[in-house]
């Protein structure tokens, strides 16, 4: 089945689609999207999705092939897991499974780095993109999480006659990672009440997990309240930055952000209890660029629909949003990039050589850790001292450097890492703080931690001012010369 047909599929699986509204069609560079057939009005539906055709760990009839234990141990993995075997699981099952046409509809191959070749990678140094593919640690769940219960379950995992449609062998590593890159990028994170147990299936009541045992990774999409009250979905991110995805489950990585994302960090709680991560067929062929959003899911009624969010005119494109993530986000989440016009505000900022090629993406940032940071203050000592420094000395500076890190997490309510956007006064906000409780004299120091407080962000333009000017000088040549030498390298 091609995804044009995908819109049969879910008419003949209970959902509805207005068929003079909207087609798909491939769009280069984009693959498939959807397009106006006449000129939609503001609010017009587009099409709606049962909450029972919701693809999730919890509609998925895996669950009744497990003993309550296994399904547990799947659902306490963490992350996406449990979702990502559902659909591993699913989609064997050929023309057995209730989203059979859906399965069919999916991309096997993915331009997200997950994919990329070393070499390919390389380009990526000096951003924070490497670092999160978590490739190794998806391979690792997959090795630990996933293979054991194949091999306990070989009949449960035997793939059913008629799923003939893939090329990449059923439940192998690469499903693994192809799975998990489909639920990169294309799941949504809808309320939990959304995807109860399963309502038309046969879902035995033998979970033993049941609805609050799954653990949530921060949202893909966003849920946000619309202002008929109804719950909303974007394709997004929850916040800048704030990503990964199902690879605690599945392949992201280890940093804190993504522990979000994998469920691992319970103490976010309060959205991850409320939301669900789910597949929402149809909904996601919708492609989305900065802006240009046109159409919104929303969740109303026990169905999911697609509304259109503005004036459509004949022959659009229809664009749902995936929350105006930055470039890093998406070329990790959903392997392409948001180039842009830019606004003359931002080219202003930009070196002569940025600004021959005009084009980006609004929402770009990339972050600065704070031990690069501690590295350029440690290196600016060094410097100042002109290299003649005892053993006993570096060790005496390196430990009132940490106990300084230490205060600063307590007190500062900040981390330790800095993300810096087009508009450099947020970062610069926090990191001028940093560096300078970093760098002040021990009794500052002292004084400062008895009462409580934390540097200003203001420069003086003193001794103090003129050395915190050079440590961020340096932080920023540090990210830079990265770069710089990861081309060079890949060039050769
Ligand atoms: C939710 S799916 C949309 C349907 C997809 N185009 C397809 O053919 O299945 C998201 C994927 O669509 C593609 N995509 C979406 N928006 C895009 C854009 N603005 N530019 C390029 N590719 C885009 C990316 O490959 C992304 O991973």
């Amino acid at each position: 089945m091609t995804q044009g047909n995908v819109l049969a599929w879910l008419v003949s699986a209970g959902g509805w689609y207005d068929e003079t509204a909207l087609d798909l069609q491939d769009y280069p560079g984009m693959g498939q999207g959807a397009v106006a057939l006449r000129d939609l009005e503001e609010d017009t539906p587009l099409f709606s999705v049962p909450s029972s055709l919701l693809l999730s760990a919890e509609h998925s009839d895996l669950r009744t092939h497990l003993s309550s234990a296994d399904w547990k141990d799947l659902v306490d993995a963490g992350g996406w897991t449990a979702l990502i075997m559902c659909m591993m699981w699913e989609d064997a099952q050929g023309e057995r499974s209730r989203w059979y046409g859906y399965m069919r509809s999916l991309p096997e191959r993915f331009d997200t780095p997950m994919f990329w070749s070393e070499d390919d990678l390389r380009w990526l140094e000096g951003t924070d993109i490497p670092s999160k593919v978590g490739k190794t640690s998806a391979e690792e769940t997959y090795k630990t999480k996933i293979v054991p219960l194949l091999q306990k379950y070989p009949e449960v995992f035997t793939p059913d006659s008629s799923a003939t449609h893939r090329t990449i062998p059923h439940f192998s590593v690469d499903d693994f990672h192809v799975q998990g890159s489909r639920m990169l990028s294309r799941s949504f994170s809808v309320p939990k009440e959304t995807v109860k147990p399963d309502p038309i299936g046969d879902v035995s009541m033998q979970s033993a997990g049941g609805d609050d045992s799954i653990e949530e990774g921060s949202a893909a999409m966003d849920d946000v309240e619309s202002a008929n009250g109804s719950v909303t979905a974007q394709l997004v991110p929850q916040e800048e930055g704030q990503d990964g995805g199902p690879e605690g489950s599945h392949a992201e990585d280890d940093n804190d952000e993504d522990e979000d994302e994998e469920g691992d960090d319970d103490d976010d709680d309060s959205e991850a209890d409320l939301e669900e991560e789910v597949m929402v067929p149809v909904a996601d062929v919708l492609n989305a660029a900065y802006g240009l959003d046109n159409a919104h899911l929303s969740f109303d009624d026990g169905r999911c629909k697609m509304i259109t969010t503005k004036r459509i005119p004949k022959g659009e494109q229809i664009y749902n949003t995936y929350g105006g993530p930055s470039n890093s986000y998406l070329l990790r989440r959903y392997g392409h990039i948001d180039a842009l016009p830019l606004p003359p505000v931002l080219l202003k900022k930009l070196s002569p050589e940025l600004r021959t090629w005009p084009h980006g993406n609004i929402a770009d940032d990339f972050e600065i850790s704070g031990k690069d940071v501690l590295e350029a203050v440690v290196a600016d000592w060094k410097q100042t001292r002109k290299g003649k420094i005892t053993e006993e000395e570096d060790q005496t500076y390196q430990n009132a450097l940490l106990e300084r890190v230490d205060r600063w997490l307590e007190a500062s309510g900040f981390g330790d890492t800095f993300v810096v956007e087009y508009d450099v006064e947020e970062a610069l906000d926090e990191m001028i703080p940093f560096v300078k409780l970093l760098i002040m004299d021990s009794a500052t120091f002292q004084a400062g931690k008895a009462k409580q407080k934390i540097p200003k962000a203001k420069i003086e333009g003193d001794d103090e001012g003129k050395r915190v000017i050079r440590i961020l000088k340096r932080v920023m040549d540090t990210q830079r010369q990265g770069m710089g030498s990861d081309a060079k390298a890949s060039s050769l």
